[in-house]
């Protein structure tokens, strides 16, 4: 880690006892939202509904694929009612692509690389179901850097609810100290909070259109080539 990175506020001392890193997926590893979009047109297309564009969708992914639908629904006036339908076939469009489009920010693939040459776990916890975040980490080649893939329908909670980040401790049997979570949006940082877990947000995700800063995480950055 370099110099500038303690000074912005976190320091050597505690890096040094890092030994879990938690990722977000949408947002964080890959820029997700023009394949997600394609699957919501779809679905829309399917019931006779008017498309949707790229900003909204990047204003509504981050907190799961029912919250995500919900958000679509209430913008297009669609009954409540037709909810399941509408998130079914969401689903049925999103896995048959999941992984056209979409494409790994820069830096990415450098760290995860830096934290398998120093033997640090790395944790995918995710909002997106579990399914389409699995191929969607196989068709870009990042699978094989996560020993633990934690998915929005994994568990009975989801970020911004410490219970994943919780589980991914478990599972390496650490202490909070020793890990840290790096994600695009609120839900990242609160629930890092929530775990007693140190946040780094990206500024470059999608965060609902606000700017992460507001949530405080403990540091800041716009590329996760900055901790190298
Ligand atoms: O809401 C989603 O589907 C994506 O969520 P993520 O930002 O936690 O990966
Ligand atoms: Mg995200």
């Amino acid at each position: 880690m370099s110099q500038s990175t303690v000074e912005k506020g976190v320091s050597v001392a505690s890096f040094d006892h890092i030994q879990a890193i938690f990722f977000d997926l949408d947002g964080t590893l890959v820029d997700s939202a023009a394949d997600i979009l394609r699957a919501v047109n779809f679905a829309l297309y399917d019931i006779g509904v008017d498309p949707v564009t790229n900003v909204q969708v990047r204003l509504w992914v981050g907190r799961g694929a029912g919250r995500l639908i919900q958000c679509v629904r209430e913008y297009r006036g669609i009954a409540p009612e037709r909810h399941e339908e509408l998130l079914a076939s969401f689903m049925k469009h999103y896995q048959a692509d999941v992984c056209v489009d979409s494409t790994v920010y820069a830096g990415v693939r450098e760290f995860l690389t830096w934290c398998q040459q120093h033997k640090i776990h790395v944790a995918c916890i995710t909002n997106k179901p579990y399914q389409p975040a699995l191929k969607l980490l196989k068709a870009l080649n990042l699978l094989e850097y996560f020993s633990l893939v934690l998915g929005g329908d994994s568990l009975e909670h989801r970020k911004p609810h410490p219970a994943p980040l919780l589980h991914a401790l478990s599972h390496y049997g650490l202490k909070p100290e020793h890990a840290l979570m790096i994600g695009d949006s609120r839900n990242d940082v609160e629930s890092a909070r929530a775990a007693s877990i140190r946040s780094i947000a990206v500024s470059y995700g999608y965060n609902h259109g606000e700017p992460i800063a507001a949530s405080e995480p403990d540091l800041l950055l716009d590329s996760l080539a900055e901790l190298l």
